[in-house]
């Protein structure tokens, strides 16, 4: 059922309680929700993006019970099919609906949903679309998280529908988002989806600044009543202020780099650095990515295998380099027998990394005393880079 935000505004997304995948990659341990909103001018209808394909037949059945005679406009935020997959079918039901949107996201609309381009009406950042009282404003924040994303502000309610941008995986029966229960979800979002993207997303964050918000309005999760709190994490979340805080992500087959890694750890501890561990056979990946937000430093760990490093680390590697963190050290343990090439395939995918890689510690096997003694002057090594950038 539609549920009313304010007088002729309507939340009538979907939630997806048991999605527990997306993108075929990022677990969902709270599941998601697709929202797309309902606004009713004094003259013309508008609604805000669709969900996704999925839930074709619970949007269009929440559109049947506002028995809207016809719809004027269909604004397409973000071409991505989570909230444009159900365009087609709303297209078809109002045919006189023009979709509304910038020329980037026409071209992909285009391709990805082969929507014909009689049916688009372009607009270009800032401009106004009026819908009697009420009052449309086009905002263009590109790259959070595709080269095309836009948000709507609705001028005489100062919302703000953002799409992805401050969105949440997070179904919940709350219509506004409770501040300690959303905090985490929208900071594995911002990690997962919009980390990447860190530089626009700032730019963005003072773009929007400009405008008087009372409410943001997001595609995914709840809706933010009281705005200035995810302004805030976010803010903090693109600075480039790192913590004291050390991520291990490490893979071991028997043992020997697991042994460096425990070792490390107490190190650290011992010399007042935070430490998060992630064992990458069990990890959500979700929770690491969360982690590499506002770590200083990342040491990666794990035994050579068929004459690299194991595929697992690969993988956490590759991640980690797509995802670009800030931060600002980089380091490698690990445990080999024979030999391969393990660190120049690490450094290798690392390509974005630019931060400071300190003196990495391979072990020959089982890790001896010599090793240990690289450990402990590796955690030094930490602790005086923290202490010169200031974080200790
Ligand atoms: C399937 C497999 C392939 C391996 N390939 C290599 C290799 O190419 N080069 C090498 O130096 N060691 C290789 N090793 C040996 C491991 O790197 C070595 O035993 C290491 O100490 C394992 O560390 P772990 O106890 O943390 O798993 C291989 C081991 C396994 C099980």
């Amino acid at each position: 059922m539609p549920q009313k935000i304010k007088e002729d505004i309507f939340f009538i997304g979907i939630r997806d309680w048991d999605r527990r995948l997306f993108d075929e990659l990022i677990p969902l341990p709270d599941g998601t929700s697709y929202n797309a909103y309902l606004v009713k001018g004094s003259e013309k209808i508008a609604l805000i993006d669709t969900v996704d394909p999925t839930k074709k037949e619970a949007l269009i059945n929440q559109l049947k019970t506002l028995n809207l005679s016809e719809l004027d406009f269909v604004i397409s935020q973000h071409a991505e099919q989570d909230h444009s997959g159900v365009l087609p079918e709303v297209l078809n039901l109002y045919p006189k609906a023009k979709l509304v949107t910038n020329k980037k996201c026409q071209s992909l609309l285009m391709d990805l949903l082969l929507i014909p381009k009689d049916r688009f009406l372009i607009i270009e950042d800032g401009q106004r679309l009026s819908l009697g009282n009420k009052t449309l404003r086009f905002i263009f924040t590109p790259w959070v998280h595709w080269p095309e994303t836009l948000c709507t502000y609705l001028e005489e309610n100062k919302i703000l529908f953002s799409c992805d941008f401050f969105g949440s995986h997070y179904a919940t029966s709350k219509l506004f988002a409770n501040e300690k229960e959303v905090y985490f979800p929208a900071k594995r979002y911002y990690a997962e989806i919009m980390m990447p993207f860190r530089k626009n997303i700032k730019r963005n964050l003072e773009k929007i600044e400009g405008f008087e918000i009372e409410m943001i309005a997001p595609s995914h999760g709840p809706i933010y009543f009281h705005p200035q709190f995810i302004l805030d994490a976010y803010k903090q979340w693109v600075s480039d202020e790192v913590k004291n805080e050390v991520i291990i992500p490490y893979v071991s087959m028997h043992g020997s780099t697991e042994k460096m890694v425990n070792f490390f750890i107490d190190c650290l501890i011992q010399r007042g650095i935070g430490v998060k561990p992630f064992m990458l056979s069990k990890t959500d990946i979700g929770e690491l990515a969360m982690a590499m937000v506002d770590a200083a430093t990342i040491v990666l760990a794990a035994p050579m295998v068929l004459a690299g490093p194991h595929p697992l680390a690969i993988h956490t590697a590759y991640l980690a380099n797509a995802l670009r963190p800030k931060a600002k050290f980089a380091s490698f343990i690990g445990s080999y027998a024979w030999g391969g090439k393990l660190l120049e395939t690490i450094k290798g995918i690392l390509s974005n990394f630019k931060g400071e890689f300190l003196e990495p510690i391979l072990a020959r096997g089982y890790p001896k005393k010599a090793d240990f003694e690289n450990l402990e002057r590796l955690a030094d090594e930490v602790l005086s880079k923290h202490k010169e950038i200031g974080i200790i």
